[in-house]
């Protein structure tokens, strides 16, 4: 059955070849062993090979260059490679329960976000959409003790969540939350002659005020820091000329805008629902 079955993924895997000729000359019990784990590899890699865990553009001028498309068994393992602090667990933990917790950046997304916070050095810090706090308290958590968090939320009940986190968490200091609509206190900022002076911002807010956001964050952060925008892809709706709800076709004209605006250099990354790193040139 295990020889069978070896033989099978085998043939329809040349590349196995040379591995089942190796246990022809093994004693029959260990052949058939070996054989068995042979044929289950063999699966796994034949899974592999058939999954649809590449992929390549279906525009021809990028040839048939292949990149790594997620399937859920590949999304587990990236997930079990994220250092997730044990705090944020707890925070997505009681988030699950919430209404609006699919809303939460990923673990993953955080990582990368506290690193961005960490390879700028950034002291002055901005986020647009807070919820529960998970990305904010990620971020708050890889600030210096200097450093500072503005987190803007109009959920007042959400934000309790999220302040009673940055509390057992001991970064309450370095956030500085403001309840109320995030364009407001944005404007407030630069009116309080704040302009040029952020570090790193990320915006995770109502899609449809995504443009106003970027313009008044690009007043807030300095030339060399970065506005990170989040949902860029947006389900994979963005790239389907059919689907043209408002929210789709609000982000799919900011990223159109985002790809031919030189105050900044770009890089949209497919990692949770897509983001836009911007760095401010
Ligand atoms: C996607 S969630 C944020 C998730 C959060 N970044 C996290 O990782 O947990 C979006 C949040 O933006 C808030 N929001 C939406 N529109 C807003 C506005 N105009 N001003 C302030 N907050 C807003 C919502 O209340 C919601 O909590």
């Amino acid at each position: 059955m295990a020889s069978s079955l070896a033989c099978r993924c085998v043939n329809s895997f040349p590349q196995f070849r040379n591995r089942l000729f190796t246990t022809t000359s093994l004693p029959k019990p260990n052949a058939v062993v070996f054989l068995k784990h042979i044929a289950c590899s063999s699966i796994a890699a034949a899974e592999t090979l058939t999954s649809d865990a590449v992929v390549v553009s279906g525009d021809g001028k990028y040839g048939r260059k292949e990149i790594i498309s997620i399937t859920p068994r590949l999304y587990d393992y990236l997930l079990d490679n994220v250092r997730e602090p044990q705090i944020l667990r707890e925070l997505r933990e009681e988030t699950s329960t919430m209404r609006g917790s699919q809303m939460q950046v990923s673990p993953d997304q955080a990582q990368l976000l506290a690193m961005l916070v960490q390879i700028l050095g950034a002291e002055k810090c901005i986020e647009v959409g807070v919820y529960t706090g998970y990305s904010s308290l990620a971020v708050a958590l890889v600030l210096p003790e200097s450093g500072r968090l503005v987190a803007c939320e109009r959920d007042g009940k959400a934000l309790e969540v999220a302040k009673r986190y940055y509390e057992q968490a001991g970064v309450l200091h370095k956030v500085d939350v403001r309840h109320g609509l995030a364009a407001d206190a944005l404007k407030l900022m630069i009116q309080n002659g704040e302009g040029c002076s952020y570090d790193f911002a990320f915006v995770d807010a109502d899609k449809r005020n995504y443009q106003e956001y970027f313009e008044l964050l690009l007043q807030l952060v300095r030339v060399g820091g970065i506005i990170v925008i989040d949902n860029v892809l947006w389900h994979g709706k963005v790239a389907n000329p059919l689907v043209n709800d408002a929210k789709t076709v609000s982000i799919r004209n900011f990223n159109q805008g985002i790809m031919e605006d030189e105050r900044v250099s770009i890089s949209m990354v497919p990692i949770g629902d897509g983001i836009t790193i911007c760095r401010k040139n």
